[in-house]
């Protein structure tokens, strides 16, 4: 998959979910996963049905293969199922990504072979998953670029002092929550964000 402004927004339960999505794709992002870890199957039924009518980005869902079977795609990590198994059951033309904290995770063929894309977890320390693996840094972002030609996406205390970083070291797309969700202004976040993106890719 191509993230063509390299701006992935991660949702969470609180604020007015549909006004920040919706002004988050006026801005700019590429892709919005569905991140609610206490919402039931229903429930991210309804979320996802009614941001499809409010905004034509492709929207994802955490974690839940039932969900996603409503929406583009799903995003899933090392506890979850694997995507191989979230291929055989969304399609082909589904979007199904994999969280990498590991770089031998990438020796995965058959996972990696069933990804789109794959996220780097987390490159920094980030209170919005209290419990994420050990931070990766830009080190770790260069490893795993420099080990598959899947796109890949930093994901983890990313905000837009840290997005061009991110870029530069190898990320094709940030992955924020967050930086967008909690700004004044999540419209102007994002428009900053892939203006950082920007500029990471042409120090590339
Ligand atoms: C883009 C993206 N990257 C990483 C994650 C984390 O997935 P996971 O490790 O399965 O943790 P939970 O999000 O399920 O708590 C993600 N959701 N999205
Ligand atoms: C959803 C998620 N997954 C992570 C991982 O490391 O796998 S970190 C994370 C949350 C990122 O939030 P923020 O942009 O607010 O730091
Ligand atoms: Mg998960």
């Amino acid at each position: 998959m191509k993230f063509e402004h390299g701006v992935y927004l991660v949702t969470e339960p609180s604020g007015d979910l549909a006004a920040i999505v919706a002004n988050a794709v006026a801005g700019g992002v590429d892709l919005v996963q569905v991140r609610d870890k206490g919402a039931s199957t229903g429930a991210l039924i309804e979320i996802v049905q009614d941001l499809r009518r409010r905004v034509a980005v492709p929207i994802v869902v955490n974690d839940d293969l039932d969900a996603a079977q409503h929406a583009a795609g799903v995003h899933v990590g090392v506890d979850d199922l694997p995507p191989s198994k979230a291929r055989r059951v969304l399609g082909p033309s589904a979007i199904v990504g994999w969280s990498v904290n590991d770089p031998g995770q990438l020796d995965e063929v058959e996972e990696m072979r069933a990804c789109d894309y794959v996220a780097a977890s987390p490159v920094w320390a980030t209170h919005t998953k209290p419990d994420h693996q050990p931070p990766l840094g830009l080190e770790g972002i260069r490893a795993i670029a420099g080990r598959t030609d899947l796109p890949v996406v930093a994901i983890g205390g990313i905000d837009v002092a840290r997005a061009a970083g991110a870029v530069a070291a190898g990320a094709d797309a940030v992955a924020v929550v967050t930086a967008i969700t909690r700004a004044d202004d999540p419209r102007r976040a994002v428009a900053d964000l892939v203006e950082a993106v920007r500029e990471g890719r042409g120090r590339r």
